[in-house]
């Protein structure tokens, strides 16, 4: 079993517009809504691969019971602490005619002390049953920036394998609790560095730093370009596949269910890299958020390299 946290959990909502012109009057031709927030969309990729997932974390109010209710309509096994306040919407804006994506992510509920304890206490008790946590996500309000570092040091005392997806201060703090994989893109590696990564000798450099504090899988995505990943035997590059990109909204995420599917089956690290990009890949030619499809992930493993650079 993987359990995924998503402290900030969200209704992901998508509106497509014929052409976005900003100070002006637009008609959305087309909306769709899922139960989202990194980790519930990471649930979802480990689900459609044929795994187990239990998404966890906070939801509240209106948008709170909307989310739990898209989830079980999708059979997503569901564990949420409910909050006083309301959960997130989270707006992708696709336009049409340039194909470009604008994103537009509300803060989303302040979380209160009891409230925290208790998802605490939840995450105490689903330990004894999940090898795998995925904490994803920025944080929300009312929680400190060591909120996953917290978290990540009471699991590793249980010898669990802890996956951080996040940004800014969360993952600074994050990364001092060694967690067991971390996925920044090229934005998040800039905020936990204080500095934009110009060329590969730069990543390369930064992801041994990061290797050397301990972390197992460092793992570098890159949009367009696929990913760099540096462990104990080197750095090795995938380059994703190309396709026609419908909406890379979700792309992160489903590289991590991609990655954390593959190694909590005790795959090889070189196969859980594929399947990473595979999947990251396979969700930016969708319309949905993380609906990968098996037998695409299937298709792109098989055409993708991995190169050991160094
Ligand atoms: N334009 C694209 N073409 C092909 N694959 C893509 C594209 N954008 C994203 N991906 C895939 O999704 C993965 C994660 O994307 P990335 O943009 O780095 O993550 P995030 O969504 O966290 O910013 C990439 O490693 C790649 O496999
Ligand atoms: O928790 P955050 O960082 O505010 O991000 C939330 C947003 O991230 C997403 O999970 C997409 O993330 P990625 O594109 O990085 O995979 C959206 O579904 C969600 O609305």
């Amino acid at each position: 079993m993987i359990t995924t946290i998503t402290l900030n959990a969200a209704i992901d909502q998508v509106y497509e517009l014929d052409c976005l012109a900003v100070g002006n009057t637009n008609r959305v031709v087309n909306k769709r809504q899922q139960g989202g927030g990194k980790g519930v969309n990471v649930a979802r990729v480990i689900t459609a691969l044929g795994g187990h997932a239990c998404v966890s974390g906070f939801v509240g109010g209106l948008n709170g019971e909307k989310i739990e209710m898209l989830l079980k309509e999708e059979k997503l096994h569901a564990e949420f602490v409910h909050i006083a306040q309301e959960s997130r919407i989270c707006l992708t804006v696709i336009n049409k005619q340039t194909g470009e994506m604008t994103e537009l992510l509300e803060q989303g509920p302040t979380i209160q002390a009891k409230e925290w304890q208790q998802m605490l206490t939840w995450i105490e008790k689903q330990a004894e049953q999940s090898v795998y946590f995925v904490l994803s996500g920025s944080l929300p309000k009312g929680l400190p920036a060591k909120t996953y570092a917290t978290i990540i040091e009471r699991l590793k005392k249980k010898g669990i394998r802890v996956v951080l997806d996040t940004s800014a201060e969360a993952l600074i703090e994050g990364v001092q609790a060694i967690p067991y994989a971390i996925k920044p893109n090229e934005e998040e590696l800039a905020q936990l560095l204080g500095k934009v990564i110009e060329s590969e000798q730069d990543l390369i450099q930064a992801g041994e730093r990061l290797r050397a504090l301990g972390i197992e899988h460092i793992c570098f995505s890159l949009g367009a370009k696929g990913a760099l990943f540096i462990n104990e035997f080197g750095v090795f590059r995938v380059d994703a596949p190309k396709i026609e990109v419908v909406n890379t909204v979700g792309s992160g995420d489903s590289f991590l269910g991609g990655l954390t599917y593959k190694l909590a089956q005790g795959a090889t690290y070189s196969e859980a890299y594929k399947w990473a990009v595979a999947c990251g890949s396979a969700n930016a030619s969708e319309k949905d958020i993380a609906k990968v499809h098996l037998h695409v992930v299937e298709d792109f493993v098989q055409k993708l390299k991995i190169t050991k650079i160094k």
